[in-house]
């Protein structure tokens, strides 16, 4: 398990490359047949990336040990999506949900024996996740695409045409602190959260996927007076921290899974910064 602290913007504004990347950067989310996990000290929000291939995965006692807990979801919530190419199986408590691509899951605060699976190993599932701490249990569920009620946004002369899904989020089912939503842009449109926004309420994360290996993406964070950016790749994840700004161009299309956590789960809550106020 890796572990991200928290930095003060004082600090992240004196970094070289290899400091901001080291940082704010999750290099390698999804390792073939494992559980990767990075626990960050923004809202505590854990990062997780579940690739199972030919036996199911499970939470190890080192991610509960990492709560102090007994399992990882004693005092915790968990939404995930499933980025394919496979469909997933995933039985939480006896219960099972098949995930399609582009399929999320919410597990409630309380769900102790997780079991993550490819339906077929050939063609594996993978699945996104963030976990934060619940002060209260609400219903696991399956979100669909549908159901995250997919709305188009920007355009082709701003070069930021995408769709917004939403999945986790309070319009659709309870959660105590989780959002989470899947963004995909159009064939030649490469911007996103353009103009950008800050919350300091609540801290983000970005997974970048979808793209081929020599497209990047030119994430850009700080405060807006004092700009920085990181060179994202495939699936890599990148934590905004609450000061920060967090939008990006990349060298071609791409898609990008939002997560938050924090102070309310009001998605409107955004502090917008003019073009005109970046430095
Ligand atoms: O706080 C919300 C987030 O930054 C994202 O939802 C932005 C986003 O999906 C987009 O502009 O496409
Ligand atoms: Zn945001």
């Amino acid at each position: 398990m890796q572990t991200h602290h928290a930095v003060h913007p004082e600090q992240a504004e004196a970094l070289d490359t290899a400091g901001l990347r080291r940082h704010f950067l999750i290099e390698r989310v999804f390792v073939p047949g494992t559980i990767q996990a990075t626990y960050t000290h923004y809202d505590r929000m854990m990062v997780l990336g579940v690739a199972p291939t030919a036996e199911p995965l499970r939470f190890d006692s080192e991610l509960a040990a990492a709560a102090g807990v007994e399992y990882l979801l004693e005092r915790r919530e968990l939404a995930a999506i499933n980025i394919g190419p496979g469909e997933a199986e995933v039985v939480a408590d006896g219960e099972a949900f098949r995930l399609r691509p582009d399929e999320a899951l919410y597990l409630g605060r309380g769900t102790r024996d997780v079991s993550f699976a490819s339906a077929e190993p050939e063609r594996p599932a993978r699945l996104y996740g963030v976990s934060a701490p619940a002060h209260a249990s609400h219903p696991s569920r399956k979100v669909t695409a549908a159901e995250a009620s997919p709305q188009p946004l920007g355009s082709i002369e701003t070069s930021n045409k995408r769709t917004i899904n939403k999945y986790i989020h309070d319009g659709l089912l309870p959660t105590c602190q989780l959002m989470m939503g899947l963004t995909r842009l159009e064939d030649g449109s490469v911007w996103n959260t353009m103009p950008p926004h800050t919350h300091d309420r609540r801290m983000e994360v970005y997974l970048y996927f979808e793209m081929p290996e020599d497209r990047a993406v030119l994430h850009l964070m700080g405060r807006p007076e004092e700009t920085r950016h990181i060179v994202v790749r495939n699936e890599q994840a990148v934590i905004s921290p609450p000061w920060s700004i967090h939008s990006g161009a990349g060298t071609g299309s791409y898609a990008f899974i939002w997560a938050m956590a924090g102070d309310n789960q009001s998605f409107a809550d955004m502090d917008a910064v003019p073009v005109g106020a970046l430095r």
